[in-house]
């Protein structure tokens, strides 16, 4: 039986004023949200197919950028391909961002200017150590997102991703990477990880970022 073409026809969507209401008070009084309905099921499948395109080249994702690029499994062993609107899944994945960027620009002045994505798989078994994705000061990425793209993941199966508080490190949450589960947290304020999983893990990893020549600082070569 062949399946549908689904890939063909990824619902356009409009997000809600109370969902982005919600995520702006959730990123105001926690710093982070986990947000599960925001996606339309039909568009998260798809976007699971474009992990299959033979114009996506995976690469395997490494640490530092530019000249201190290096690829470092001991710290991360997912493979990534940058999103660029490659097709209309990519598309509708990129507006949906992009009205997220403008409800919490007009909520919160955060100043939001641009998103950077990437497809991330993780073979069975690969993580990503305890990070931070942006430190103070240095880098023009403020706000995290990972969109999750697994179905019927069991609490067995490991790969949660695991947030930090900074003061003190302790475990602040443990996230279930569940197909349509969105998670959002303010970059430089939580130390987070990927723990190894016995299966497969498929998400869309994205930073939302300010203006370097605002930041005062051009993106760092690191
Ligand atoms: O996939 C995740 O849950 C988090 C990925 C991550 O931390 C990153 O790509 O920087
Ligand atoms: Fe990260």
């Amino acid at each position: 039986m062949r399946l549908p073409q689904i890939d063909q026809h990824p619902p356009d969507s409009t997000v809600a004023e109370s969902v982005l209401d919600q995520l702006a008070d959730a990123l105001v009084s926690e710093g982070y949200a986990v947000v599960d309905d925001l996606f339309d099921p039909l568009l998260i499948q798809s976007l699971r197919t474009e992990f299959d395109r033979p114009d996506c080249q995976f690469k395997t994702a490494g640490i530092g950028r530019d000249q201190a690029f290096t690829v470092a499994r001991d710290i991360r062993g997912d493979r990534i391909c940058w999103l660029e609107g490659q097709s209309l899944a990519a598309t509708r994945f990129l507006g949906i961002m992009g009205q997220i960027q403008i409800g919490l620009n007009q909520r919160l002045f955060m100043g939001l200017f641009d998103y950077e994505s990437h497809l991330a798989f993780y073979p069975v078994g690969t993580f990503y150590k305890k990070h931070l994705d942006a430190f103070k000061g240095r880098s023009n990425r403020v706000l995290s997102t990972v969109l999750y793209l697994n179905t019927q993941w069991d609490c067995y199966a490991g790969g949660e991703l695991v947030l930090y508080t900074r003061a003190d490190d302790a475990v602040l949450q443990r996230v279930v990477p569940l197909a349509g589960r969105l998670v959002v947290f303010l970059s430089e304020d939580f130390p987070h990880e990927v723990l190894p999983a016995t299966r497969e893990r498929y998400s869309i990893a994205g930073w939302f970022r300010v203006n370097t020549n605002t930041a005062g600082v051009v993106d760092p070569p690191e």
